[in-house]
């Protein structure tokens, strides 16, 4: 997969509100915050069995029930389409948990 070009970053970042642009990095990030522990952590779930599916992998962090996602795809050293498709499926799953 290619990595995309910072103009089509900033495009895809317009559906994407909530994410922030590493622009020298490649990357996009966002800070999730739930109810609790067990809330941050079913929805680490869904992202690890989607990512794993996918064979693509955040890189993320987790502190009681706050959650860092950065999205950068490794093999393309930046942005690829892979990483959208990611993030979309976060703030969807993200909608369904108690925040
Ligand atoms: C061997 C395996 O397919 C690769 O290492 C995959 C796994 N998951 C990955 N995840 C991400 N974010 N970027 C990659 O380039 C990547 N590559």
């Amino acid at each position: 997969m290619e990595k995309m070009t910072a103009h089509t970053a900033h495009v895809q970042l317009a559906s994407l509100p909530q994410w922030h642009f590493d622009e020298a990095r490649g990357a996009i990030t966002r800070d999730f915050k739930f109810k609790d522990f067990a809330q941050a952590f079913a929805f680490m779930t869904q992202i690890a069995i989607t990512a794993e599916k996918r064979d693509h992998h955040p890189e993320w962090s987790n502190v009681y029930n706050k959650v860092h996602i950065l999205l950068t795809t490794h093999e393309a050293n930046g942005l690829t389409h892979r990483d959208i498709d990611l993030a979309k499926f976060a703030d969807e799953a993200y909608a369904r948990f108690a925040r």
